[in-house]
């Protein structure tokens, strides 16, 4: 028997919850009104402009929270794009989101947005605003399974930078880009560890080094200028040199929200920073793991290549992801708090 729901405003707005690594991705599936634009990031743009009250509706108290993430599956002006995607968290639209991605491949499948899949993997082009990326969806008897993912190319913008910090003075961090720009710096340069120390510690180094980038080093990309913008700090534990265990990290993204996975575009970004400094190979893998939940992605180095005049490498990311569930949401005529709220 459906549902039925009381009288409301508006379309339904109907979701697909997945996590990857414990990081969330609200799918959103149907309920969303027309997204304008020539290109996928052209529709990044208007929604921005146009429809960010419907990312705070999804993403926000009381239907979703702080941390939320969510992706909004649009058409793609690539003819070999299976897929376009717009991602959305507590601030606004990112570039790249590898954990997405990653629930994305499973959900493209399951749902049909691939026309025959194939075993034993099953490839779907998903056009982030970053560019191209190529899913690959392990299929076997009609089920979905782990993904993994090229994504588009990654490189070092630059090492050694020296910003100064308000409340813990001169930090030095590197800057790589992996879909989307990231500081890494090792915790203990804070006395933090990145799998012991408090979130809430993490998060304000991470918010404080996020700043002082984003305020003292201007960025650059050769494809766009939409794409030139810090999206947060990684926080590592300076296991950069290439071994067989696990090197963890924490990234704190958009207005300080945390990353429950060890971040796919974070993964990229960091693969290349380490093959920049020649502590891996093409094609050793290395296993990186969330500093919040333990979950793990592996990265590696497949090949080298370019990003204008930068030397860059195509990074594979490789995940699992989960379904939790899915929900119809309502706005109710009454109900003050419906646009969403969020408590910092
Ligand atoms: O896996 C990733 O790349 C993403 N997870 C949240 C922040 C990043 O977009």
């Amino acid at each position: 028997m459906e549902m039925q729901l009381p009288p409301h405003e508006g379309d339904e707005l109907s979701v697909v919850d997945m996590h990857t690594g414990g990081e969330p991705l609200r799918i959103i599936h149907s309920g969303y009104p027309e997204v304008k634009g020539d290109s996928v990031l052209s529709k990044r743009r208007y929604v921005r402009e146009h429809l960010d009250h419907l990312r705070r509706v999804l993403m926000f108290e009381p239907r979703g929270h702080y941390d939320m993430y969510g992706a909004l599956v649009v058409d793609s002006e690539l003819p070999e794009a299976d897929l376009g995607v717009l991602f959305m968290h507590n601030e606004g639209y990112s570039t790249m989101c590898g954990h997405a991605v990653i629930a994305l491949g499973r959900f493209a499948v399951d749902y049909k947005l691939v026309k025959e899949p194939q075993s034993p993997e099953t490839q779907v082009n998903i056009h982030c605003p970053c560019g191209l990326v190529k899913a690959f969806v392990e299929y076997s008897e009609g089920k979905t399974g782990g993904v993994r993912f090229l994504s588009v190319p990654a490189f070092t913008f630059a090492t050694d930078v020296t910003v100064s910090l308000e409340r813990f003075g001169d930090v030095t961090v590197d800057i790589s880009y992996g879909g989307a720009f990231y500081a890494f710096v090792d915790a203990k340069r804070f006395g933090l560890d990145v799998t012991t120390s408090r979130t809430r510690d993490l998060v304000d180094a991470a918010t404080a080094v996020t700043n002082a980038v984003k305020s003292q080093v201007k960025l650059y990309h050769p494809t766009s200028d939409d794409l030139a913008f810090l999206y947060g700090t990684i926080l590592t534990d300076g296991k950069d040199d290439y071994s067989s265990d696990p090197t963890a990290n924490m990234c704190v993204f958009a207005e300080a929200q945390v990353d429950r996975s060890p971040t796919g575009s974070g993964v990229t970004a960091r693969v290349a920073l380490q093959y920049h400094r020649g502590l891996i190979q093409l094609n050793q893998t290395r296993t990186f793991q969330s500093g919040a939940t333990g979950s793990q992605f592996t990265g590696r180095a497949i090949e080298e290549t370019k990003c204008g005049d930068f030397k860059a490498v195509v990074v594979e990311v490789s995940g699992r992801a989960f379904y939790t569930g899915v929900s119809r949401f309502v706005q109710e005529p009454e109900d003050k708090l419906t646009h969403g709220f969020l408590l910092k």
